[in-house]
This record gives structure tokens, C-alpha cells and sequence, in this order.
């Protein structure tokens, strides 16, 4: 494909925050590539905005935890030369001590919230690097950096995510491909439905709505922020923490133990 539309492609697109990229990205003249498992509410969004933007928008219909179903995906990402970017937002929560935990629904979300997304994210970075241009989106969470005793998964899978971002940006530091992180704190979605977690125990203060996380993460975008905490009043808080972890970084690995170490 080489025509001149610019396209966005959408993970977890049929509900939350991954619909409001939808919208959002459709306003800003992206035709769209929506993924999610659910067909009928894709299509029913993919109607509005339609109907709403004159936008082209694609369904497609997978499960990405399924390995026939994501390489479907992954072809779009490596064939279609029109895609500028990426939003790996599905994901799923779970928040359970892990000693009562099924361990096959622990595979299973890090199967979404990690391997998926990293595999999307191979599949379209070679294009955008040989095109010169484009962003890849990650979603991460608030619960990266606060991590609790019932999210050893969730906030396990979430620091990849800005881990595996943070890496990405200086592999591409040459490069104006773009990779951002995002971390939102609690959001007023589905996302709580069957999580092991009550939103509604939540102060009403804590929660977010998701147009709100979104347009604030594409402002942070706009702004050239590769983390954007869509909550965080000052971004000099997360530079400093950044700043701390890099302070740490000519000690952690040298010839001699730490002098507390020797007898
Ligand atoms: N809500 C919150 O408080 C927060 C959420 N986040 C993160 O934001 C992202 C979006 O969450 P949110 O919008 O709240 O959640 P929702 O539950 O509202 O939406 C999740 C989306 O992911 C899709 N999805 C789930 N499982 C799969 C799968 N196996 N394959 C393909 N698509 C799938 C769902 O669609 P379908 O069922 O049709 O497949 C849906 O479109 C997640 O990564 C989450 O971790 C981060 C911080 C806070
Ligand atoms: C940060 C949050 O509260 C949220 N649970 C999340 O899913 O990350």
C-alpha cells in the first residue's frame, strides 16, 4: 500500500481507553486498524467513526494471546506501508496474592500485556525505521512504579512495558521514530470487571476518565515525552527519579563487592 493516508493501528480498541485512541487518532486524520476480539463492538465503532470522521477505519478481530490469530496482525504491521502508529494498549488486569493465584491466568495476562506487545512491536518497527517516521505507543500503568503486594503480575508485566520502552527509545535515539510509555493510574473502565480489584473502593478522586488519560497522553506526545504519567502535576518528579536510577548505573557492576559485603 502506498498511498498517501497515514493509518494507526489500535490494540484493545473495542473498549476503554483503546476506543478513545480510536476517536482521538481518527480526529487527527489517521484512518485506523482496530484490534480487539470482540467483532460486533469493533464494527459498531468502526461505524461511528466512520460515520463521524469520514475516516477509513479497519476491523480486525483477534485474540492476541493466540499465536494464529496475532500473526494476522503482525502482517498488517510488517505489509502495510501506510501505518505511523502503533498503540499497544490491550491488556488485562489481575490483582490476587500470588499464593492464591492461578498460575494459568498469571501465563495468560503476561501472554497480553508482554508478549503480544512485544511481538506487535518487532513486527512494526522495521518499517517505521525503513519509512523514517512514526510512533509506537505503549501502555503501561501507574502500577509499574507503585508496586503493591497483589500486583507481583500486573505491576511485573507493566514495568516490561516501560522497561521495554525505555530500551527501545535509546535503540531508536538516532532514529525520529518515536516510542512512548504510558503510565495511567486508575481509569473508569471495564478493565476492573473480574481484576480481583473494586474500583468502586477507589476515592472518586483517584480515578481517571479515559478520554482524559488519552488526550493527556497524546498531549504528553505532542510534547516530545517519552513517559507521560497522565496524573503527575510536576514531570521534574519523574525526571528526578529517572535521574536517581541513573546515578546507580556507573556502580552496578564492578570488579569489587561493596566494602558492607567483606568481612
Ligand atoms: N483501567 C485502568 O485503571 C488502567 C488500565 N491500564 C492499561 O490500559 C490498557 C487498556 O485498559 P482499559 O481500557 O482500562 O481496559 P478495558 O478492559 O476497558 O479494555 C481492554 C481492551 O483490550 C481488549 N483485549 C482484552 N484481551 C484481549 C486479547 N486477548 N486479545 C485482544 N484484545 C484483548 C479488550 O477487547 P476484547 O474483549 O474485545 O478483546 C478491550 O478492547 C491495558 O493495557 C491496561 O493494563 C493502565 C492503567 C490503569
Ligand atoms: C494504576 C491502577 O490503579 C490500575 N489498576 C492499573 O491497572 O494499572
Amino acid at each position: 500500500m502506498t498511498t498517501q493516508n497515514k493509518t494507526a493501528v489500535v490494540t484493545g480498541a473495542s473498549a476503554g481507553l483503546g476506543a478513545a485512541y480510536a476517536q482521538r487518532l481518527a480526529d487527527r486524520g489517521y484512518d485506523l486498524v482496530l484490534v480487539a476480539r470482540n467483532a460486533a463492538r469493533l464494527e459498531t465503532l468502526a461505524a461511528d467513526i466512520r460515520g463521524r470522521t469520514g475516516r477509513a477505519v479497519d476491523i480486525v478481530a483477534a485474540d492476541l494471546t493466540d499465536a494464529a490469530q496475532i500473526s494476522v496482525v503482525e502482517e498488517r504491521l510488517r505489509t502495510d506501508e501506510s501505518v505511523e502508529i502503533l498503540v499497544n494498549n490491550a491488556g488485562g488486569g489481575l490483582f490476587t496474592p500470588l499464593a492464591v493465584s492461578d498460575a494459568a491466568a498469571s501465563e495468560a495476562l503476561i501472554n497480553l500485556n508482554v508478549t503480544s506487545l512485544t511481538r506487535l512491536t518487532t513486527a512494526v518497527l522495521p518499517g517505521l525505521t525503513a519509512r523514517g517516521r512514526g510512533t509506537v505507543v505503549n501502555v503501561s500503568s501507574a502500577l509499574a512504579l507503585n508496586i503493591l503486594p497483589v500486583s507481583a503480575v500486573y505491576s511485573g508485566t507493566k514495568s516490561y512495558v516501560l522497561t521495554f520502552s525505555q530500551a527501545l527509545q535509546q535503540e531508536l535515539a538516532e532514529s525520529p521514530v518515536v516510542v512512548q510509555a504510558v503510565l495511567p493510574g486508575a481509569v473508569r473502565t471495564e478493565f476492573w470487571d473480574g481484576s480481583g480489584a473494586d474500583l468502586g473502593a477507589f476515592p472518586d478522586e483517584w480515578i481517571m476518565s479515559a478520554d482524559d488519560v488519552v488526550d493527556a497522553a497524546l498531549a504528553g506526545l505532542d510534547a516530545g515525552e517519552l513517559v507521560t504519567i497522565p496524573s503527575l502535576p510536576q514531570i521534574s518528579d519523574w525526571e528526578s527519579f529517572e535521574k536517581a536510577r541513573q546515578t546507580l548505573v556507573p556502580n552496578l557492576s564492578l570488579k569489587a563487592p561493596a566494602d558492607r559485603y567483606r568481612g
